[in-house]
């Protein structure tokens, strides 16, 4: 039975201070065998955090944290044999190839030869530098840095594989092939941990998010889990008196809530709101209210994160900047 199995990270009421600032605050989660994880939250939500605590680069402060049975607090070696990272500010060594830099860290981790001469080119090709292979690191540009260091966090195949930020300014053909390569990797037994801000990779990649803000866990489960919370449908209308439009429409059957955004509302519905829309523009009209837009969707990772929290992510709210223009702390 499923339930039999530990869950492979196992996270309670876990805080984090840095002096008097309360960067992650008791916060209980659990991470499945096998499973693909988001972490998901803006900038400073405290996803580093967590990350680094997770993987022993922070001590434990409080709380009780395990990852592939060990203590991160009392064992810390076997935590460490047991994962994989790729962070943002990780370093190269300049004066070795693409190459080179694989081979050593597959040397490192005593990867059998056939395998790790097998695994360089596999990933050389997935981050697009079978070209530079005999490029020295300190002459490649920043996002081909980048994709080498994501190729090294990949070469081995640990029981977790722990991933900040990943995909972060890497151009769109790269980000799909990188994820149907994690993908790969997880299918081949190794479960993914990823931090993440981007809400539609969440969505499609993982098999369970949990959204932080603010150091707290505020909502948690499988995409469709989080976005059925949600309601049905979201029906947007841009109308000549939206004040009245949402009065009217709150007492509709089978709409469930009414929102004000940007220059119209949105009704969230508890049935296929294709079926909601006749009633919708009955109503309006026989009050005479006028229709200007509508739109009907499913709700998406962002409407989640906008109910938990009463805000967006927008990339301008989380001031990112490409990992190697980036100064981290
Ligand atoms: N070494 C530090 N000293 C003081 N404050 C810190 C330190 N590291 C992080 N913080 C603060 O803790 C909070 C959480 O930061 P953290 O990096 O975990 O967030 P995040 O969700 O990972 O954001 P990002 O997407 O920028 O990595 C932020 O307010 C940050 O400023």
């Amino acid at each position: 039975m499923e339930a039999t199995i530990p869950d492979i990270i196992e996270v309670e009421a876990f805080s984090h201070r840095f002096n008097t600032f309360t960067a992650v605050d008791r916060i209980t989660f659990s991470v499945r065998r096998g499973e693909i994880f988001s972490l998901l939250g803006p900038n400073g939500a405290g996803k580093s955090t967590t990350i680094n605590v997770l993987t022993t680069l922070l001590p434990l402060q409080d709380g009780r944290v395990r990852v592939a049975g060990h203590n991160v607090a009392s064992d810390q070696a076997a935590v460490r044999r047991s994962i994989g990272i790729v962070f943002q500010n990780e370093v190269l060594d300049r004066d070795l190839t693409v190459r080179e830099t694989l081979e050593f860290h597959g040397r490192l981790y005593a990867m059998p030869r056939e395998e790790r001469t097998a695994r360089i080119e596999e990933l050389m090709d997935v981050v697009d530098l079978t070209e530079k292979r005999d490029v020295r690191t300190k002459y490649l540009s920043g996002g081909m840095r980048r994709r080498l260091e994501i190729a090294r966090g990949l070469m081995t195949r640990p029981d977790v594989l722990f991933l900040d930020e990943p995909t972060i300014g890497l151009d769109p053909q790269t980000r799909i092939r990188i994820w149907e390569y994690i993908r790969r990797v997880n299918e081949e037994g190794t479960t993914i941990f990823l931090t993440t801000h981007y809400m539609d990779e969440a969505d499609r990649l993982s098999d369970r998010i949990g959204i932080i803000d603010h150091g707290r866990i505020i909502a948690g489960g499988t995409p469709d889990e989080l976005k059925n919370t949600l309601g049905n449908d979201m029906i947007y209308m841009e109308t000549d008196n939206n004040d009245r439009a949402a009065a009217l429409l709150g007492g509709v059957e089978n709409i469930h809530s009414i929102r004000t955004v940007g220059n119209g509302i949105t009704a969230v519905t508890n049935e296929d709101g294709t079926r909601c829309l006749p009633k919708i523009f009955d109503t309006l009209s026989t009050d005479g209210i006028g229709l200007a837009a509508v739109n009907l969707k499913k709700p998406s990772m962002d409407d989640v994160f906008i109910h938990y929290t009463g805000r967006a992510i927008r990339e301008e709210d989380t001031g990112k900047v490409h990992p190697h223009q980036r100064r981290r702390r």
